[in-house]
């Protein structure tokens, strides 16, 4: 059976860097996988007293995209050395209203990048923190910590092909860590 990805994207930005890779990772997933962009820029900040009958519809659209899932992947740039408020929010949205944590038990993978040299260790490590507290079985390696991806494009603006051939084996260690749990 074929298993649904889903890719939640740390920055809104139009020519996002995250979002080239999130791309190229959908594009290079391996057979018997199939992705899917799951949209987080409209979800309300999370707040508790919207927690009614009839919460806001965006949360109810994404805690039920999120709950179709197999797995997701985590795409991020770094903010303060942190994780951007729009991504944290999404992971709030689907922890809550408590004893329905939509992520619950889903395998998930971390992709930070970053113009500058440390990659986004920050945000990935922070990230990870939270996935640990939302039970989400986290691929501990490859490591993916993508620095000065400026220069990782090739002159057409996509991914050059040696770290596309780094993304592909990272896609397969996530693919078998998948299978620990399904
Ligand atoms: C508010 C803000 C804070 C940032 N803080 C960091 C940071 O702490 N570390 C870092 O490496 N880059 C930082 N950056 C740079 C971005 O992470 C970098 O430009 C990234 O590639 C942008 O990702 P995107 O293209 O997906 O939007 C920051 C950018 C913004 C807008």
């Amino acid at each position: 059976m074929v298993k649904k990805i889903g890719f939640l994207v740390g920055s809104l930005r139009k020519d996002s860097y995250s979002q080239l890779v999130a791309d190229t990772l959908n594009q290079l997933l391996p057979e018997g996988l199939e992705g899917e962009m799951i949209l987080i820029g409209d979800l309300p900040f999370y707040n508790e007293d919207l927690e009614t009958d009839t919460p806001p519809a965006a949360w109810v659209r994404f805690r039920q995209e999120i709950s179709r899932l197999d797995g997701v992947i985590f795409v991020t740039p770094e903010y303060n050395r942190s994780v951007p408020a729009v991504l944290k929010n999404a992971i709030d949205v689907g922890s809550r209203p408590y004893g329905f944590n939509c992520w619950d038990k889903k395998p998930a993978a971390v992709v930070s990048q970053s113009i500058g040299a440390i990659s986004g260790f920050g945000a990935n490590h922070h990230l990870r923190q939270s996935l640990v507290f939302v039970n989400m079985p986290t691929l501990p390696q490859p490591e993916v910590y993508l620095a000065s991806i400026q220069n990782l494009l090739d002159e057409t603006g996509k991914i050059n092909p040696n770290t596309q051939g780094f993304l592909s084996q990272f896609l397969q260690s996530f693919a078998t860590w998948l299978n620990y749990f399904q």
